[in-house]
């Protein structure tokens, strides 16, 4: 018998308080590399606290996090980045006025020397071909790197933002309702992206409130209620119906 793989982000009693108010309880969560997680639960289950801590937003209040099996704490969502921890929410973060090249390098620019060794440029060129190269490692078909953001649409966005992560050799991307705000042709690119990354050996964590994208794409669904994890099971043969009664029994139980 081989043993199980150790997994590459390990959660062991995480909690989360901000003053009186108890956001996350005693979760134990293990993820394994190239996974899809899904984590799901009502409003206020606890879903943002237990990803802000994972990236670096926010300290735990208790518990520890170790990546393949050694502690790790993170200081800052700079700091998770530099572990390979990306985390992309709803809002992107992108400057929408900048360049496609320029969002996905925003930070940290790419430079060339010119003319003495210690006389430095941004090597436009580079940032170009490489954003590029992870464009077309995710299959979005666009062409001109120099075009702004602003002029993009929804799913293409969402593209930029994974480039960025990319760019920084994120082993685990994190994503806060990727599909909330787009149509349904939007959502199906995202969709792809998601099943992109996790051919190309990516982990990923999705927080989502839309169980057909869960059951579309999960390997794995984590649900929480009033803070707890109170399901973590494969989605073999699970339905968004079936997902959905498991998340308002939780929030029967928590009531
Ligand atoms: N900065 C904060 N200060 C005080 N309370 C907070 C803070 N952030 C979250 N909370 C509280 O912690 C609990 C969990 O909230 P959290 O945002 O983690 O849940 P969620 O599952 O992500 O909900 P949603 O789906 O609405 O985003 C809620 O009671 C919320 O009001």
């Amino acid at each position: 018998m081989t043993e199980p793989a150790t997994p590459i982000l390990s959660l062991r009693g995480i909690g989360k308080s901000y003053g009186p108010v108890v956001a996350v309880r005693e979760v134990d969560l293990d993820i394994h590399a190239g996974e899809v997680v899904a984590i799901c639960g009502d409003n206020g289950a606890g879903k943002s606290s237990l990803i802000k801590v994972i990236s670096g937003a926010e300290e735990p209040s208790s518990g520890t996090i170790s990546m393949r099996g050694k502690p790790v704490a993170f200081a800052s969502p700079h700091d998770a980045l530099s572990h390979g921890v990306a985390t992309i929410y709803q809002d992107l973060a992108l400057a929408p006025r900048l360049s496609i090249y320029q969002n996905v390098f925003m930070g940290s620019e790419l430079t060339r020397p010119v003319l003495l060794p210690f006389l430095r440029v941004l090597d436009k060129a580079k940032m170009i071909a490489e954003s590029q190269r992870f464009l077309a490692q995710l299959s979005v078909a666009i062409t001109d790197m120099t075009r702004p953001v602003e002029r993009l649409s929804g799913g293409q966005r969402q593209a930029v933002a994974i480039s960025r992560a990319l760019r920084w050799n994120a082993e685990i991307i994190i994503m806060d309702e990727p599909t909330a705000a787009l149509g349904v042709k939007e959502t199906a690119l995202v969709l792809d992206l998601i099943r992109k990354l996790k051919a190309d050996g990516h982990t990923v964590l999705l927080i989502s409130h839309n169980m057909r994208d869960v059951v579309a794409l999960a390997d794995r669904v984590v649900i929480m209620g009033a803070g707890r994890k109170f399901v973590d099971r494969p989605i073999d043969g699970l339905t968004a119906d079936d997902l959905s009664h498991m998340i308002m029994s939780g929030n029967a139980r928590a009531a």
